[in-house]
């Protein structure tokens, strides 16, 4: 059976989208690693199924590139507003979305055109923040642990382009701290509410930027108090906007969703 999907990234974290109210995917987690691999697939960060749900609009299922499934993802919750909205799945432009990590509302920034240009998500309430000790043998002394839905180390540094991020990225996303592993961001602070950062994702390695990791960085800089609770966080793909609210509590995240193309291709065999 052939499955049509469409690939779509926000600030560069790419994902391959799959409608299964039209194309139900019987083993997602071998369709995400498959699918995935750049040579032998279509390429991507992991793969991405909208499904329906009983509690909200739609929902969101998120399985990296290793076939782990995850709880959240904020990049792609911003790609799947501009998915339902321009074809015509949706005509509203805030949309309850189901994840693993609860229910979020998307709120689409349409154009006098009908493109949805930009996302804002409420991404809830960051917990478990806390100081962590890395211990002997870890290259860096200590981080900012916390969870956006999905579990982040912080790790703030001089300079993040000099991070040798294969090197230290798996050595951290399997610290004995975090025994689910950990989504690990390497965070410069280059201005007054501006933010550098760099990513090793659990499951997926490098990628061009992380939708709850730039939440993360900016909940932990503001926590720290190296940043204001409104701040710009920069990463190789693209620039998030993030705002943790002082009145609720809540993180806001803005940024873009764009579609790269369409295609067709076989479930795995
Ligand atoms: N790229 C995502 C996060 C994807 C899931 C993550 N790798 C995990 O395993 O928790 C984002 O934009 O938030």
């Amino acid at each position: 059976m052939k499955v049509k999907f469409t690939k779509m990234h926000g600030a560069g974290n790419d994902y391959i989208y799959v409608n299964t109210l039209r194309y139900p995917i019987a083993d997602p987690r071998r369709a995400a690693i498959e699918w995935s691999r750049p040579h032998t697939g279509i390429g991507s960060d992991g793969l991405v199924l909208i499904g329906a749900s009983s509690v909200a609009d739609f929902s969101m299922r998120i399985f990296n590139a290793d076939g782990s499934e995850a709880m959240m993802c904020g990049n792609a919750s911003r790609c799947i507003g501009k998915y339902l909205y321009e074809r015509g799945l949706t005509d509203k432009t805030e949309i309850r979305l189901e994840t693993l990590s609860g229910v979020k509302t998307l709120h689409l920034h349409v154009s006098p055109q009908r493109q949805v240009d930009a996302v804002t998500v409420d991404m809830g309430v960051p917990t478990l923040i806390r100081r962590v000790e890395l211990g002997a043998g870890y290259p860096f002394g200590e981080g900012i642990a916390l969870s956006m839905g999905n579990p982040h180390l912080v790790i703030f540094v001089d300079d993040a382009e000099s991070v040798d991020l294969p090197g230290v990225g798996p050595l951290l996303e399997h610290h004995p701290l975090f025994p689910h592993r950990v989504n690990v961001e390497f965070a410069q602070v280059t201005g007054d509410a501006e933010i550098r950062m760099r990513v090793w994702e659990r499951g997926s390695g490098i990628t061009q930027a992380c939708g709850t990791g730039a939440c993360a960085t900016a909940v932990a800089a503001a926590f720290t108090h190296r940043s204001p609770r409104r701040s710009a966080v920069r990463m190789d793909g693209g620039t998030l906007l993030i705002h943790w609210s002082e009145a609720d509590g809540t993180v806001r995240m803005t940024g873009p969703a764009v579609s790269v193309f369409d295609g067709e291709i076989s479930l795995p065999g």
